[in-house]
């Protein structure tokens, strides 16, 4: 059973993901750190992000056992993600990973941008998580606050946007709602809200169809 989540930046997708999964006691990826790894390791060698032959050789090679890197996290190594992402042999060097993460008993939650359109389009359900640019940009800078780090609001939600948009006009694997995605707007739900109406809807979908 594979639970894939889909949605723009900051929209919530990881905090349900990691519910959803500890709910029904499943595997959770946030396909976003396997961008934002490729990412860094360019970073750390000062290699240029536009040199997609060195992202593609780094995305082949990628260790992916240090996922929980805290060096990961922040806007900046999103944005960074956001450009190497762009690039189609990074995405297909990072394809078998994430379909065999799909593959875990008795189950697995992916989250990214194109889990129920590319990585896993036969998902039992899909969920199209969204909220307001806006109020995802007040949620990630109550987020910054809260670990200590300096962040300016219009900043953040000028990173949402163009990331957005890069992510959304991308000519490989764009952003969008796959056409069996469950959508989800949460701008009006807190995350307990979020989690019981995503709970709702994959409960709903499952019994839909079960026994087919
Ligand atoms: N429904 C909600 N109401 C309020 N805050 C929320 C809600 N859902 C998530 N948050 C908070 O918003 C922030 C962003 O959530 P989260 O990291 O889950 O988003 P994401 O879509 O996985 O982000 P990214 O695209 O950067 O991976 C976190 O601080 C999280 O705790
Ligand atoms: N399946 C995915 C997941 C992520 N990306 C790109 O990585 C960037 C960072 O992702 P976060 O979820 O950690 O914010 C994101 O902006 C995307 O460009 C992707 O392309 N596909």
């Amino acid at each position: 059973m594979i639970i894939a989540i889909d949605g723009p930046a900051a929209s919530g997708k990881g905090t349900l993901g990691k519910r959803l999964a500890e709910h029904f006691g499943f595997a959770h990826l946030d396909t976003g750190l396997l961008y934002r790894a490729v990412a860094r390791v360019l970073l750390d060698r000062n290699v240029p992000l536009e040199d997609r032959e060195a992202a593609a050789e780094v995305a082949r090679t990628l260790d992916v056992s240090h996922l929980d890197d805290s060096r990961l996290r922040g806007a900046a190594m999103g944005e960074a993600a956001s450009m190497v992402s762009a690039y189609q042999p990074v995405r297909d060097a990072l394809l078998a990973f994430q379909r065999q993460f799909g593959t875990r008993a008795p189950g697995a939650v992916l989250d990214g941008r194109d889990i129920g359109t590319v990585v896993c389009p036969d998902a039992e359900v899909k969920l199209f998580i969204t909220a307001a640019p806006e109020e995802r940009a007040r949620r990630r800078h109550l987020e910054l606050q809260s670990r200590g780090e300096q962040a300016e609001y219009e900043a953040i939600l000028a990173d949402i946007r163009r990331r957005d948009e890069r992510d959304m006009n991308r000519s490989t694997a764009p952003l969008k709602p796959a056409e069996d995605a469950l959508t989800l707007d949460t701008t009006h739900l807190d995350a307990d809200a979020a989690f019981r109406a995503a709970l709702d809807l994959v409960e709903r979908k499952r019994s839909s169809t079960a026994g087919r």
